[in-house]
C-alpha cells in the first residue's frame, strides 16, 4: 500500500483482515514506526486496532519487494511525482490499484490514466476500487459494499477476492471510466451540499442539488464513454448519498466551511485531511467544456471556492444561459 493516510490504513486493514500479508509505505518514519509496533494510526483512525500482521515503513523499495498487488492511496495530485519516484521498484507482474478519487490539475487525467502513463503498465494490469466507503465506519467494520473495476474482468476479479472480509465484499465490472469519475464528481457534489449546509438550507434543497447532481454527473461521463449504469451503481448514487450524508466527508466539510463564509484559503488551512474536491473542479470543468456538458451546480461550486458567488445563492436550478424552464430528462 502506498500511502498511510484513513484510507489506505483502512483498506490495508482490509486487505489484511481478507488474508492477505500487508506492507504500507508511510512517509514519516513515526508514523510507519506506530503502525508496525503499536498496531495503530492515531494521527488518521484514532480508537483503531489494526491487524497484527500489518507493518508499515518508511522505505519504499522494501514495502514494494515482491510486491503482487500495489495499491495506491495517496492525495491525486501528487500521484505523478510518487510514481516518477517508485517506477523502478514496483515487480512489472504486480496488479496495480488506484484507491483515489481525484483527476489530475493541469492534464485533467484520471488516476489509471496517470497510472498507465508513468508506469507503462498494460491497462489490464490496472484496476481502481471506489463506491461508498467512508474510511472510519470501514474501519470499525461496519458494513459495505465496494467496487472493483478494470479492463480485465480477470483482473478486477482477483482484486475484489483480496479484498473480501466479512464486513466489506466488492462488485466487479469492466467500465472503469465510470467508475472512476463517479468517485470524483461526487466529490464536487458533496461540496455543494456542504455549502448548502453551511448555509443552513434545509433538505429540499440538498434533494434537489443531489438528484441534479447526478443527472450532471451522468452526463459528464456518459460523454467521456461511462456507462450510464456504473453511475446508478455504488461507484455512482452510492458514494453520492454516503458523501452528501455523512459528516466525516472531508469534501462535504470543506463545503460546510465554505457556506459559512470562510474563504478557499481559509478552508484549504482548517483541512489536516485530502478533500479531493477541491482540486478537481477546475479539470472537471475543462473536461466538460471539451464535450459541450453544462455542469450548472459544479460551475457554482467553483464561482464559490473562486469567491465571485454568494454561498447563498447556491441552487439547483441554475443554467447558464437559459431562463426557460429545461426539460427535466
Ligand atoms: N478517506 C476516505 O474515506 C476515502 C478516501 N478515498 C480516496 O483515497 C485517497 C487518499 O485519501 P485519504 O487516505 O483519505 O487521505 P488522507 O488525507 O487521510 O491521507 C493522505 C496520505 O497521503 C500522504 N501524502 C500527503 N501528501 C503526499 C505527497 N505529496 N506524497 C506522498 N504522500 C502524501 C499522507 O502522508 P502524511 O500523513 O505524512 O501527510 C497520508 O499518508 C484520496 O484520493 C481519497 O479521495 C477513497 C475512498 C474513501
Ligand atoms: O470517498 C469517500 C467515501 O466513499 C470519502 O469521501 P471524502 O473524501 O469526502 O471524505
Amino acid at each position: 500500500m502506498l500511502g498511510a493516510g484513513s484510507w489506505g490504513t483502512t483498506f490495508s486493514k482490509v486487505l489484511a483482515d481478507g488474508g492477505s500479508d500487508v506492507a504500507i509505505w508511510a512517509r514519516r518514519t513515526e508514523l510507519a514506526r506506530e503502525i508496525s509496533q503499536a498496531k495503530r494510526n492515531s494521527d488518521y483512525l484514532p480508537g483503531i486496532n489494526l491487524p497484527r500482521t500489518l507493518w508499515a515503513s518508511p522505505n519504499v523499495a522494501e514495502v514494494l519487494d515482491g510486491a503482487e498487488m500495489v495499491f495506491v492511496s495517496v492525495p491525486s495530485q501528487s500521484l505523478r511525482e510518487n510514481l516518477a519516484a517508485v517506477r523502478d521498484l514496483i515487480p512489472p507482474e504486480a496488479i496495480v490499484v488506484s484507491l483515489m478519487k481525484g483527476v489530475e490539475r493541469g492534464t485533467a487525467r484520471r488516476m489509471s490514466q496517470v497510472i498507465r502513463e508513468e508506469l507503462g503498465a498494460d491497462p489490464a494490469q490496472i484496476a481502481v476500487i471506489s463506491g461508498p466507503n467512508l474510511a472510519l465506519e470501514i474501519a470499525k467494520e461496519e458494513p459495505t459494499a465496494s467496487v472493483v473495476s478494470s479492463e480485465n474482468l480477470a483482473t478486477a476479479t482477483l482484486v475484489a477476492m483480496a479484498a473480501r472480509t466479512d464486513y466489506l465484499r466488492s462488485f466487479v465490472n469492466t467500465d472503469v471510466i465510470g467508475t472512476e469519475f463517479g468517485g470524483v464528481l461526487k466529490n464536487l457534489i458533496a461540496v455543494a451540499i456542504g455549502i448548502v449546509d453551511g448555509v443552513g438550507y434545509g433538505e429540499n434543497t440538498k434533494a434537489s442539488i443531489i438528484t441534479r447532481g447526478l443527472v450532471e454527473m451522468t452526463e459528464f461521463a456518459v460523454a467521456y464513454g461511462a456507462r450510464p449504469e456504473t453511475l446508478a451503481g455504488l461507484a455512482g448514487l452510492g458514494d453520492l448519498i454516503a458523501t452528501c450524508e455523512s459528516p466525516l466527508s472531508r469534501n462535504n466539510t470543506a463545503g460546510r466551511l465554505l457556506g459559512q463564509g470562510y474563504s478557499f484559503t481559509d478552508v484549504v488551512a482548517q483541512m489536516n485531511q485530502t478533500a479531493e474536491g477541491l482540486a478537481s473542479v477546475a479539470p472537471i470543468l475543462e473536461l466538460a467544456m471539451a464535450k459541450g456538458v453544462e455542469m450548472p451546480i459544479v460551475s457554482q461550486v467553483a464561482e464559490v471556492l473562486a469567491g465571485t458567488m454568494n454561498p447563498k445563492d447556491i441552487a439547483p436550478h441554475l443554467t447558464s444561459n437559459s431562463d426557460e424552464p429545461q426539460p427535466e430528462n
